[in-house]
C-alpha cells in the first residue's frame, strides 16, 4: 500500500505549499509529490523574464512581475483543473496578492494605481466562486535567521544582495497573513520539526498529518 492509500488521501486532492522565500517549498513540493505519486506545479524562477528586473529596480517592474506571476499562476491553476485533481503546488496564489503586492504598495514600491489595477484584476480572476480553491494549504514556518541561512546557502545572486530587512519585512508579513488567512483549510508546520534533506523518511509524518487534516476537513469538499 503507497502513502497516499495508507492515510487516506484522495487521488484528486490539491495541497498547496505556502510561505516565505527560501522556507523550504520546492523542497516539500518535491518529496510530497513523490511520496504520494502526485504532479507538481512549481512556479517559475529561473525563465523568469522580470525577477532580475524586479530585483534590480523593485518601483520600476513590480507591477510586470505580479501581472507575470498571476498570468503563470492562472494558467497552472486551469492545468491543475483539466488534470482532475491530484497535484502540490509550490506556492499559493494567495501569497501573490496578501503579500508581495501589498508589501509592494506599502512600501511605496508599487504606485496606488497599478495596485488597484492588480487588485481588482486579481478579485476578478480568483475570488469568484468559479475559481476552485486547494484542498488544504501546508504552510511552513520557521525563525527568520533560518529562512535567511537557506536563502544565501541556495545562492541566487539576486537574492543575496537583497537586503536582509526586506525579508524580515516580508517574515513579519507572512504570520500576520497566515493568522488571518481562510480561504481553505490550514496545516502549519514548524521547519525545525522535520529535515527532509538530512530524513526523507518523516515525510511519512507529513503525509499521515496531511491525511488527518483532510479527513477533518473533508465536509468542506462535499
Ligand atoms: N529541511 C531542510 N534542511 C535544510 N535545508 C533545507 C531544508 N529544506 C530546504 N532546504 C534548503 O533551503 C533552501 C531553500 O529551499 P527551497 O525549497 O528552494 O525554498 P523555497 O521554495 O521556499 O524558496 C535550499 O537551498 C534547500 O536546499
Ligand atoms: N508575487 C511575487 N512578487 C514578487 N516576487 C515574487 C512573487 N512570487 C515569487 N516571488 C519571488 C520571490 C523569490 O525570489 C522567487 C521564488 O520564490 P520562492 O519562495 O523561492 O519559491 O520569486
Amino acid at each position: 500500500m503507497n502513502l497516499r492509500e495508507k492515510y487516506n488521501i484522495p487521488a484528486n486532492a490539491v495541497i498547496t505549499i505556502a510561505g516565505t522565500v527560501g522556507v523550504g517549498k520546492s523542497t516539500m513540493t518535491k518529496a510530497l509529490s513523490q511520496s504520494l505519486n502526485f504532479r507538481t506545479s512549481y512556479e517559475k524562477v529561473d525563465t523568469n523574464p522580470y525577477l532580475d528586473k524586479f530585483y534590480d529596480d523593485f518601483e520600476k517592474w513590480s507591477f510586470h512581475l505580479q501581472i507575470y506571476f498571476l498570468a503563470e499562476r492562472f494558467k497552472e491553476q486551469k492545468r491543475i483543473f483539466e488534470y482532475g485533481g491530484g497535484f502540490i503546488q509550490d506556492r499559493s496564489i494567495y501569497e501573490d496578492t496578501g503579500i508581495f503586492a501589498k508589501m509592494h504598495f506599502d512600501k511605496g514600491t508599487m504606485s496606488p494605481i497599478d495596485y488597484e489595477t492588480y487588485t481588482n484584476l486579481f478579485d476578478a480572476m480568483v475570488m469568484t466562486p468559479y475559481f476552485p480553491h486547494p484542498d488544504l494549504l501546508v504552510y511552513l514556518e520557521g525563525p527568520i535567521d533560518d529562512v535567511i541561512g537557506r536563502i544565501q546557502e541556495r545562492g541566487r545572486e539576486m537574492e543575496q544582495q537583497t537586503p536582509h530587512t526586506y525579508w524580515q519585512e516580508m517574515h513579519g508579513r507572512y504570520e500576520n497573513w497566515i493568522n488571518n488567512f481562510n480561504a481553505c483549510p490550514v496545516l502549519r508546520i514548524d521547519i525545525n520539526d522535520y529535515d527532509l534533506m538530512k530524513n526523507p523518511d518523516q515525510v511519512e509524518d507529513i503525509v499521515a498529518r496531511i491525511g488527518y487534516m483532510l479527513e477533518q476537513t473533508s465536509h468542506l469538499r462535499k
